[in-house]
């Protein structure tokens, strides 16, 4: 049984999405949100990014409780002193998080890597999907495609907003004989998306062999051929060029892949990016207009947003 650094953090609803926007640009294994919003606003339980818990409302019905999980090899005090220092520099952004603990125990793995699964339910993503966990029976109805999926310990359930956006994105921009990649491919949820929207071949590239294989058994669960899963960073391992480049992963790697995706983009490609908060959407579309893309349309959902981009022909 593996054991986990988690490390606990007690705070404001309304600061939860720039907290996630933290860990999720750090080394992190896995998170628990409990965001009592969730159970108010809707009636199916705190699902939310990706690995919900029950114990919601033990800190009072204003307080949002995020556990995220690290390797037990890591440096903790780092860790909780990187978290502070990222929340102390969010202030320049006139982001000010003020009211929030932080809380370390090592946790074993059968403590919590199946907790979410209780929450994990069909989810409607788009006009047609219907994101199915494995182990759940669902009738499709009308034109509802299924997609099958055990995240296991990668991200993407297909219940973030930033994984909803870019699915959406690539319903709307797939043409005939699409060629796409998926970089971040996480549980390769996106990259399944696409080839069950008709994309000729996919390529779906993760930096963390945990999500490779996750993506590969995906796949697999969904019967589908011309979706190669590469284990790699970034861009490095695709070869070609792509009709549609769809990267959900934080602002600064996006930033970071703009050069990269003007390589390997074809004319009249379309570029997905997502995993972006909205305090740093303007850093994004900016870099995106000096490197001499042109914005096509922003999708927009709670404190995401995912930016959809084209190389300019002018
Ligand atoms: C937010 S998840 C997105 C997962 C999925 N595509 C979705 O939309 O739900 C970002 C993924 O990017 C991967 N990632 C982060 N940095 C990367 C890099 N430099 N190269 C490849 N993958 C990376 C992470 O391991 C993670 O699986």
């Amino acid at each position: 049984m593996s054991t986990w650094n988690e490390i606990k953090i007690i705070l404001n609803e309304e600061d939860l999405e720039y907290i996630q926007g933290i860990l999720y640009s750090m080394d992190v294994r896995g998170v628990s949100i409990e965001d009592p919003r969730d159970l108010l606003d809707r009636e199916k339980g705190p699902l939310t990014w990706d690995f919900a818990d029950i114990n919601i409302f033990e800190y009072g019905k204003d307080k949002a409780v995020v556990r995220a999980y690290f390797n037990i090899d890591v440096d903790v005090k780092e860790v909780i002193h990187e978290i502070r220092e990222r929340i102390e520099s969010a202030k320049e952004f006139g982001v000010i998080i003020e009211d929030f603990e932080i809380f370390s125990e090592e946790v074993h793995e059968s403590d919590w890597a199946n907790e979410w699964k209780k929450y994990y339910k069909p989810t409607r993503v788009g006009r047609k999907f219907v994101i199915k966990p494995l182990w759940e029976d669902y009738e499709p109805q009308g034109d509802e495609i299924i997609l099958n999926m055990d995240p296991g310990m990668a991200f993407g359930t297909g219940t973030h907003e930033t994984t909803r956006l870019c699915l959406e994105a690539i319903e709307d921009h797939m043409r005939s004989d699409t060629r796409v990649f998926d970089i971040g491919t996480g549980s390769g949820i996106l990259a399944i998306g696409a080839r069950m929207l008709g994309a000729s071949e996919v390529v779906g590239v993760d930096l963390d062999v945990v999500a490779v294989d996750s993506a590969r058994e995906n796949v697999g669960y969904n019967h589908l051929d011309h979706v190669e899963i590469l284990h790699g960073n970034l861009m490095d391992v695709v070869e070609g060029t792509a009709d549609i480049i769809v990267a959900n992963i934080i602002a600064e790697v996006i930033l970071v892949l703009i050069d990269d995706v003007k390589k390997k983009i074809n004319v009249d490609g379309v570029f997905i990016a997502s995993g972006i908060i909205r305090e740093k959407e303007k850093m994004v579309s900016d870099a995106l207009h000096e490197k001499g893309f042109s914005i096509v349309e922003v999708r927009r959902e709670g404190e995401w947003v995912c930016i959809v981009s084209e190389v300019s022909h002018a």
